[in-house]
């Protein structure tokens, strides 16, 4: 997954320098094996994911103005959509996301699996990443992150910072279940939709 990943956003042009958080164990296989595909710097990565965003961002050099958060998970995410988001955030906005329709009908449901009620979907979007960010509003929001958050335009929100969104992929998925590397493995024999 790291090589599909890396080997992907090595291709989007707003790229020019990539931070993996690797399990500490793993710090210099990981770099051993990304470096064939692209120049990378690879950091011992924490507990949580957003330990590990934390220690990428702490070599991060000051003078880098843009930064994106990308999932490993995410491995078949498009350049193009490295470039969308990327593009947003030098148009202006401090923090972007990629996100996608809800396309399921989503209640709310108590502890006893008894439903409280059919949310509004239209407002709701999943979201993926790379989200890309200011670097200093990524570097305020991981410094005053006091709880935890699942991705790192939360920690933007709770400063009160606008977070803009842009369309995302089907392709961004993240490999989560069985059935979500099996549905990788088939797009991988698929044309490249950047290509
Ligand atoms: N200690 C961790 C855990 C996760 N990640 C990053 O966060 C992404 C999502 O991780 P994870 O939560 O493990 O993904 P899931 O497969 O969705 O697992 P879970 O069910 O725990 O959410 C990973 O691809 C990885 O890039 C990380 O950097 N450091
Ligand atoms: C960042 C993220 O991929 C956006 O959807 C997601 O929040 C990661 O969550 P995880 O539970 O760490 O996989």
């Amino acid at each position: 997954m790291l090589v599909h990943t890396v080997r992907r956003l090595a291709a989007a042009p707003s790229v020019r320098m990539i931070v993996i958080a690797a399990p500490p164990a793993d710090v210099e296989a990981v770099h051993s094996l990304l470096s064939p595909v692209a120049p990378v710097t690879v950091v011992a990565g924490g507990a949580e994911r957003q330990e590990s965003v934390a220690a990428a961002l702490a070599v991060v050099p000051d003078e880098v103005a843009i930064v994106l958060v990308h999932d490993a998970a995410r491995c078949l995410t498009p350049p193009s959509v490295v470039e969308r988001v990327a593009a947003a955030v030098r148009a202006g906005a401090d923090a972007v996301i990629p996100v996608l329709p809800v396309v399921d009908t989503i209640k709310e449901v108590a502890a006893d699996d008894t439903v409280l009620g059919t949310v509004d979907r239209s407002v709701l979007r999943a979201v993926q990443t790379p989200q890309g960010f200011r670097a200093s509003v990524l570097r305020a929001a991981h410094a005053a992150a006091a709880d935890a958050h699942t991705d790192d335009a939360g920690a933007v929100e709770k400063l009160g910072i606008p977070v803009h969104c842009v369309p995302g992929s089907d392709l961004a998925l993240k490999i989560t279940r069985p059935i979500d590397l099996a549905l990788a493995t088939h797009l991988l024999t698929l044309p490249d939709p950047d290509a």
